[in-house]
């Protein structure tokens, strides 16, 4: 894939209604806004997105942009001025990253979030529980300051240089200098026509610089009864969710080992042949999420013990990115692996899915492995130091 030399690094970053949805098969870059769709919660999402093209308007026949990872919460979708690159924009804010001063806080603590994991798996395997939750992800975040602005567009361009992931950046609502830059593993939901495709991934191992110990992680993620168990909730679900809208579902090559640079995954492409191929993308889209990839199940009560144990707001980590077009056709991806980042700070997530007979150190020790993308893509490392590829 060619360098992208583009806005996505100028100057006016902070104002810019830039979005990015980049697989290395195909890739969406849009600019500037015509309208925001009114915001609101997921079970509106298909209503108002269905108003929005019936007013015609010049411009674009395409809405891009984020649902939150909390169904109640507001989205931010906009129809985008222009597609494609902007010619002739210069790219700037290109200081090393790991030059300037940074500082990363854990939020909360390694040790912490282990804590959280161990009251979660008690939680899971509590015999007095009303509602037995099955499977819980909780996640942990890292804080960045830096004392220069972000190098959002050098970020990206490092991240792209893995042509598993699908890199993305999209606007945040909250304060206008916010965008959310990642590189999913994930496919929520493609949907063409009568096709729908979804692509959940749930089992994890880090990947191994040497290749035999790399494809023995890999051996051991397949064999793990924990991991499969872990996977089975979140396959189980989406098949259960798409089959009454769908003639066929099937899963063509069964869960299999799904690799990006760092990670292993187990990973069950979905394909689903929809009796009404008019079945709007936001309709699927609001079924399916939040997954047990990123929740749990069942979804209520896994999303009620997540809020009690992580105590924070998620936002759009977890949530999804994507576009819809006037077709309600569309495609979706898990926002995981990603950042908020606004001019000089920047916030990391990552989570792990919780089952009985979760090990707390092991799946914090995941939550690390699953930061190294991002991480590297800012030149350092859990510490906050400067990794040596990119150090003076
Ligand atoms: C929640 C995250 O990843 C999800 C959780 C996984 C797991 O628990 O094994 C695997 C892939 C993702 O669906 C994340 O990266 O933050």
């Amino acid at each position: 894939m060619t360098d992208l030399v583009s806005p996505l690094a100028a100057p006016g970053f902070q104002n810019a209604h830039t979005f990015l949805l980049s697989a290395p098969e195909h890739e969406l870059e849009a600019h500037g806004v015509i309208r925001t769709l009114p915001r609101g919660a997921a079970d509106s999402l298909s209503d108002r997105v269905s108003e929005f093209f019936q007013t015609a308007s010049d411009g674009p026949a395409l809405l891009v942009g984020a649902v939150p990872f909390a169904s109640s919460d507001e989205d931010y979708l906009f129809q985008p001025a222009r597609i494609g690159r902007l010619l002739g924009a210069k790219s700037g804010g290109d200081a090393a990253s790991g030059s300037g001063r940074w500082m990363l806080r854990a939020c909360p603590s390694a040790a912490d979030y282990a804590e959280s994991v161990a009251r979660c798996v008690a939680a899971l395997t509590d015999p007095a529980a009303a509602t037995q939750v099955t499977k819980a992800v909780l996640s942990r975040s890292l804080e960045l300051q830096s004392d220069s602005a972000i190098p959002v567009g050098q970020v990206i361009n490092r991240l792209r240089r893995d042509s598993s992931v699908t890199v993305f950046r999209t606007p945040l609502p909250a304060k206008a200098a916010t965008a959310l830059v990642g590189a999913t593993p994930e496919l929520l939901l493609s949907k063409k026509a009568e096709l729908a495709v979804s692509y959940p991934l749930a089992g994890s191992a880090r990947r191994s610089s040497d290749p035999s110990a790399d494809r023995q992680a890999a051996r051991d993620l397949l064999a793990s009864e924990k991991d499969q168990r872990e996977h089975r909730i979140t396959r189980e679900m989406i098949f259960d969710t798409l089959g009454p809208y769908s003639i066929e579902i099937t899963a063509p090559e069964g869960t299999t080992i799904r690799s990006t640079a760092t990670m292993h995954h187990l990973g069950t492409r979905i394909v689903a042949r929809l009796k009404d191929r008019a079945t709007p993308v936001a309709d699927l889209l609001s079924l399916l999420h939040p997954t047990p990839a990123v929740c749990g199940l069942p979804r209520r009560e896994a999303a009620d013990l997540i809020s009690r144990l992580e105590g924070y707001d998620r936002g759009f980590y977890a949530g999804a990115v994507g576009w819809i077009d006037d077709q309600q056709d569309g495609e979706w991806y898990v926002s995981i692996r990603c950042a908020e980042i606004s001019e000089r700070r920047a916030r990391f997530f990552a989570g792990a899915g919780i089952v009985p007979g979760s090990d707390p150190v092991k799946e914090t020790e995941e939550t690390s492995a699953k930061f190294t993308a991002m991480l590297t893509a800012f030149g350092i490392d859990e510490q906050g130091r400067p990794l040596q590829e990119f150090a003076a």
